[in-house]
């Protein structure tokens, strides 16, 4: 958020608030239901923005900055996502906020590509001014500035595309095709889809697609990723991603029926905290030995994917490919359970940064004629995905039986932690 007035000099004088939540906040409960109720529900509110209403989304945050800070509100110019203020920076004014990255606020419209009315208003006043108009990912939005120019040399010439999502620029890397699913292992684990048409739910999100104005993308967040699998690396492996791969490696398929639940922070897929061990019988325990701990949780992360994408009507089909990134792609042994417990082939790409690639490829199509040149074409001499792991005989027999128990167990927990205290 930038303010009108800059009351000292210096960089940070121009933001209106100098504490920014980031993503992984999740205080915003009572806005969410506030906006929900002031569109009809959570499920218009997904058919309207592609998404119910959720705690980290920007128009949810604004709310309660407005409700809480209203001075800071109204002393606010222009409000950016991050994705827009990083190419305000090298643009050297403010720039647009694009329809990908603008799909995860709660407030555009991801069939019409506008502002919702109703969400602006349930959320604050004059918001549509200060967010300014959204354009379609692919834009120029101008010239690079001059600071650039003089002090790093970059050609006059050079143009500024809209900047998008770290998740929307994801898909752009890895050229994602109908049918694959792309898992992102980074601090958060994501999962996404390149869709045709929406599919909004009560679940995961709808997200305009970054590369193709008619189509669309699916997202689903899991914020319980990198950061617990640290943890559990350090409380059971000795802090050595080497010890962790072992524990993968001499531990059998299905880890003889135990399952694990770790959620050190309240997850978002789906909402539940704490950690829940159960032994082959469905008993919960209160720990296991180290290598299995280690299994539970990567089994646990992906069959959890796995549910919460079937749930959606995203299955897994014969010639479906996962594409793997994020900073624990680097890991064959993990990528092994991947495979696994999906039943299909995991690719990678020589890089496990795919966000920043695809930026790339998205400049270039930008630069090329955007909407009017097919991304797939500019982006044809781009490397292809490596195989990094394929099933294991006899994996898709122990999953198809531990699925099911996974899903049960975690309806278990959260009826659980619904049930009012007595
Ligand atoms: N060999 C490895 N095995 C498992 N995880 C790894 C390995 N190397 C790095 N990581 C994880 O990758 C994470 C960083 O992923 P990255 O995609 O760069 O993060 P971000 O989501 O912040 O962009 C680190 O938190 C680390 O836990
Ligand atoms: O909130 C989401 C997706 O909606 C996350 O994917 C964030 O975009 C954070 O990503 P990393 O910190 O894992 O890079």
């Amino acid at each position: 958020m930038f303010s009108r007035d800059h009351p000292t000099p210096g960089f940070l004088a121009c933001f209106s608030i100098s504490d920014c939540p980031i993503w992984m906040d999740s205080s915003t409960t009572a806005q969410c239901r506030q906006l929900e109720a002031a569109v009809g529900g959570a499920r218009a509110l997904s058919c309207l923005t592609g998404s119910r209403a959720y705690e980290r989304f920007t128009g949810n945050q604004i709310a309660k900055l407005f409700q809480q800070n209203p001075e800071a509100y109204s002393n606010s110019e222009r409000i950016s996502l991050v994705s827009s203020f990083a190419a305000s920076l090298f643009l050297g004014g403010y720039s647009p906020i694009d329809y990908s990255d603008g799909s995860g606020m709660n407030l555009l419209q991801i069939q019409e590509k506008v502002w919702s009315q109703a969400c602006l208003g349930a959320c604050a006043p004059d918001l549509e001014e200060k967010l300014g108009s959204p354009v379609p990912s692919c834009s120029v939005v101008g010239a690079i500035s001059s600071y650039y120019v003089q002090r790093y040399g970059f050609l006059p010439t050079c143009q500024v595309v809209a900047f998008t999502g770290d998740n929307p620029a994801s898909l752009a890397g890895m050229r994602l095709e109908e049918g694959d699913f792309a898992v992102s292992l980074g601090t958060s684990d994501t999962l996404f889809l390149w869709l045709q048409e929406p599919m909004p739910a009560l679940e995961g999100h709808i997200f305009c697609n970054p590369v193709d104005v008619q189509y669309y993308m699916a997202l689903l967040c899991f914020k319980n990723g990198s950061l617990i699998r640290e943890k559990i690396r350090d409380e059971s492996a000795s802090g050595s991603w080497n010890k962790f791969s072992k524990a993968l490696q001499s531990t059998e398929m299905g880890n003889n029926g135990n399952l694990g639940f770790y959620f050190d922070v309240m997850e978002i897929t789906p909402e539940i905290i704490g950690r829940h061990r159960f032994n082959a019988e469905n008993i919960e325990v209160s720990a296991f030995p180290g290598d299995v701990e280690i299994r539970a949780l990567i089994e646990g992360q992906f069959m959890a994917k796995r549910i919460h994408a079937e749930g959606l009507g995203y299955r897994v089909m014969p010639k479906t490919k996962i594409l793997a990134t994020g900073g624990a792609s680097h890991n064959k042994d993990i990528l092994q359970v991947l495979a696994d417990v999906f039943g299909a082939p995991v690719y990678v790409m020589d890089t496990s940064s795919s966000a920043c690639v695809g930026s790339a490829y998205r400049a270039f199509h930008g630069l090329a004629g955007g909407a009017g040149v097919a991304f797939s074409e500019v982006a044809k001499s781009a490397p292809r995905p490596s195989l990094a792991a394929t099933p294991s005989p006899g994996a898709s027999q122990v999953y198809e039986a531990l699925l099911p128990r996974y899903a049960e167990l975690e309806q278990r927990i959260l009826s659980q932690a619904r049930r009012p205290l007595e």
